[in-house]
């Protein structure tokens, strides 16, 4: 299978000067057309960056300074404002953890269905409470009458997901969907993620702080920290039996290990904040693995075989991996 995107050595800083904050450092990720990715990591580790920077829809403030993302070999960001917006136009979609933020306060869905969708599906008219049953609204008719403040979050979150699925996009990027949700609500709006992407055929990059619900639905996973990707391989494989020592302490901080009487143990520390490129592997502070070299010297890609590593002692056992956060 081809790739439909390919991130390499993507290097983007906000602000200027010494105080500009890298909040990228190198990322590479690649994603097949039809696969869902997940991209987990902690707060602040540049998921949002990495999915903004797909569609060309980082702030002004923000600058790529090395690297490229290419969708179907075309770099994104060599484009011009037009086929920028044509690519966001057909080839993508987006659905933020707030869907309100993606909705026009004083317009009926409805007409912001139709409005958002010209021009989007092949000369067919927009059928709003059509798209609005599809994502399982009950009452479309009523809900496309509606304005957004009449919605419950749950409900605003399937209408911006009916808007970013409507014209069966190559790549959604789903950028935390459900943090704002409630517990059978979030699991519900997935669901209807994945599947009408199943349906499309839509790959997914799913950006998450949840690695366990991650490696439910994706077929890949890629762990992110401090700007990088540091270990990407099939979900099943990451979450099971890490490679990374970063990945390792966040699969042993699933609940799930503290319901089998495992001790649960948080990776103690802060991730970093960055204000040039990492000397050696950002993880070094927090790592109880780390060596000299950790510090001095950047990670390349290991060679581990089915996953990208970047752990100068990724070669080594496995068990010795994942006892270390035992
Ligand atoms: N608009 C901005 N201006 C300045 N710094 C920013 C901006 N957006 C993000 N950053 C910084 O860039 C780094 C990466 O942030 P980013 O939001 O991409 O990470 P994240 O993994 O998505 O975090 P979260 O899960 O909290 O959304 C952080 O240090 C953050 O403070």
């Amino acid at each position: 299978m081809s790739e439909l995107l390919q991130i390499e050595g993507l290097a983007v800083e906000y602000g200027s000067g010494g105080a500009a904050v890298r909040a990228l450092d190198g990322a590479d990720l690649a994603v097949r057309a039809g696969e869902s990715v997940g991209v987990v990591g902690e707060s602040g580790s540049g998921k949002s960056t990495l999915g903004a920077a797909v569609g060309g829809l980082l702030p002004r403030t923000a600058r790529r300074t090395s690297g490229s993302v290419r969708l179907d070999g075309a770099d994104v960001g060599e484009l011009g404002p037009r086929e920028l917006r044509a690519v966001r136009r057909d080839r993508l979609g987006f659905v933020f953890q707030e869907p309100i933020g993606s909705l026009d306060p004083t317009m009926r869905i409805g007409r912001q269905l139709r409005s958002a969708l010209r021009g989007r599906t092949g000369g067919r008219p927009v059928d709003a409470a059509d798209l609005l049953a599809r994502v399982r609204l009950r009452d479309p008719e009523r809900v496309a009458r509606a304005f957004p403040h009449q919605l419950s979050g749950g409900m605003a979150q399937r209408v911006a997901i009916a808007m970013a699925m409507a014209a069966r996009p190559e790549l959604l990027v789903a950028d935390e969907p459900t943090a704002a949700l409630d517990g059978e609500v979030r699991e519900e709006v997935l669901d209807l993620v994945f599947a009408l992407a199943e349906e499309a055929g839509t790959a997914v990059l799913w950006l998450s702080h949840d690695l366990p619900a991650v490696a439910r639905r994706c077929t890949r996973v890629a762990v992110m920290y401090g700007g990088r990707v540091v270990e990407a391989g099939a979900a099943a494989d990451v979450l099971g039996s890490p490679g990374h020592p970063y990945t390792a302490a966040l699969a042993a901080a699933v609940p799930a290990a503290a319901a089998r009487g495992e001790r649960l143990v948080p990776v103690p520390g802060r991730p970093p904040v960055l204000h040039g490129p990492a000397a050696g592997c950002a993880f070094t502070d927090r790592c109880t693995r780390a060596v000299d070299r950790c510090r001095t010297e950047r990670p390349a890609r290991a060679a581990v075989p089915g996953r990208d590593v970047l752990c100068h002692r990724a070669g080594e056992p496995r068990t010795a991996m994942t006892e270390v956060h035992r």
